[in-house]
């Protein structure tokens, strides 16, 4: 298994440009399906959460080409309706594939995700809403077979507005007879991007970004040349390795809204945070301030996948931090290590209380969850000597070559 060898102390300054978002990639390369054609998706992060989800579509008989952050896609000959279990399992969020494939085949087959290290992640809301939509959902043997005769677009509240319900929705509803109506809907820039995706290939979404997001159904798409946004949760965590190194960084091609949260709780911190046309550029404190509070909610509340990244910062503050995660049971796996590391935190429910310490000292440490890595390595680039972080497969999910971003802000940092 591959780790992170990182020597800690080094003040980072530079400037760096980054890729497309994770999350937003994942669910365009899932939509590419409901077009029998080709699209061309530029700005794609090279993580191994793209790559599994381009075995998937190789799998299942695609065209698929990645090179130099641009994906070609032709989902022309697609040959199977079946997603493996093997695929489901290194990848909880191909379950987005669900409402792509009955959308396009009326049929699919996939494992049950289950839950994963930051929790139980239950999928009833996407089963329940496509079942409203006349999707036949059976659940056997940890498979789940989804069939459907005809689409029926309809009126859906979702209890909470899940990110991925949101998705799995849209794709069945592009394809739907009618107009579906999702209220409750979630409203994260992902969901946007998809919108926005699905828009250029001949959809008509209405709405996204807000509570209520409308869909008229299409019979036909068409071929797509798409360019997915930043990465909001990626450029929070160099952010965060600008202040937790008590650096001064500049990154480029963002979008100031995506990140407003996060910027404000960095200001909190006692962070300069400036906009320089589409660059953010960030000057940290001398002495990091402790927030008084940081809840995770949906967007455009604090994002939940930053929780980890912050509390990293939090554990050199000046004074006492509460952490409050709403969205996921079991996001603290991070606290653990990083008391490892020397500091002072107290997990009580979902809160955690984190009293900021002088120094954090480098150790073993190891990452069980692709945030929870990432906070990892931001701590280890403040801790004094080496800090080892294992297990970094996980952060490979969602950073593209994180330790050759760090280096080029004059971080030292070994992939071991
Ligand atoms: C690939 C991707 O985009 N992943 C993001 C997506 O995950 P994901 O789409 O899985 O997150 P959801 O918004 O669906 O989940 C949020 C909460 O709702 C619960 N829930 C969800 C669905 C359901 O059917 N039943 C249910 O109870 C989950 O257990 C969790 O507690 O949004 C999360 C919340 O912003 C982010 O942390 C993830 O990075
Ligand atoms: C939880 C995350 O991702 P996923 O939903 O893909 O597990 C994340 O990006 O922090």
């Amino acid at each position: 298994m591959a780790k992170y060898i990182v020597y800690g102390g080094n003040k980072l300054e530079g400037e760096i440009t980054l890729k497309g978002a994770k999350n937003s990639v994942l669910p365009v390369i899932a939509a590419t399906i409901l077009n029998e054609g080709e699209s061309i998706i530029h700005n794609v992060p090279n993580i191994s959460d793209v790559k599994v989800m381009i075995d998937i579509l190789t799998h299942i008989g695609c065209y698929v080409k990645m090179e130099d952050g641009t994906l070609i896609i032709n989902t022309k000959n697609v040959n199977s309706s079946e997603i493996p279990e093997k695929f489901v399992r290194k990848m909880r969020s191909s379950i987005v594939l669900l409402g792509a494939m009955v959308g396009r085949f009326g049929y699919t087959k996939i494992s049950y995700p289950g839950g994963c290290e930051i929790g139980p992640r239950p999928i009833d809301l996407h089963l329940k809403s496509l079942s409203q939509m006349g999707v036949k959902v059976e659940e056997i043997h940890g498979f789940i077979n989804c069939t459907r005769e005809n689409l029926r677009a309809c009126d859906i509240h979702l209890d909470f507005p899940s990110v991925g319900a949101t998705e799995n929705i849209m794709f069945a509803a592009v394809k739907a007879k009618g107009i579906t109506k999702i209220y409750n809907a979630a409203k994260e820039p992902e969901i946007v991007d998809l919108a926005n995706f699905l828009n250029a290939m001949g959809a008509k979404i209405k709405g996204a970004g807000s509570s209520c997001i409308e869909i008229i159904g299409v019979k036909k798409l068409y071929n797509v040349e798409y360019r997915i946004i930043p990465d909001r949760i990626v450029i929070g965590t160099y952010l965060v390795a600008g202040a937790i190194t008590k650096g001064k960084i500049i990154i480029n091609d963002v979008i100031p809204e995506h990140i407003s949260s996060i910027v404000s709780k960095l200001k909190e911190s006692g962070c300069e945070i400036e906009y320089i046309g589409n660059k953010v550029k960030l000057v940290a404190p001398k002495t990091i301030k402790s927030i008084e509070i940081i809840k995770t909610h949906p967007y455009p509340g604090f994002p939940t996948d930053m929780q980890a990244q912050m509390m990293a910062l939090m554990t050199l503050g000046s004074g006492t931090c509460i952490v409050s995660e709403n969205i996921f049971e079991n996001r603290f796996k991070h606290c653990d290590e990083l008391i490892r590391m020397g500091a002072n935190i107290n997990v009580n429910g979902k809160f955690a209380i984190i009293k900021g310490v002088e120094r954090l000292m480098g150790t073993k440490v190891r990452s069980s969850d692709l945030r929870g890595g990432a906070a990892l390595v931001l701590a280890g680039l403040a801790a004094s000597g080496c800090t080892e972080v294992e297990n970094i497969h996980h952060i490979d999910r969602g950073y593209e070559a994180m330790e050759k971003v760090l280096n080029s802000l004059g971080a030292n940092v070994i992939r071991a």
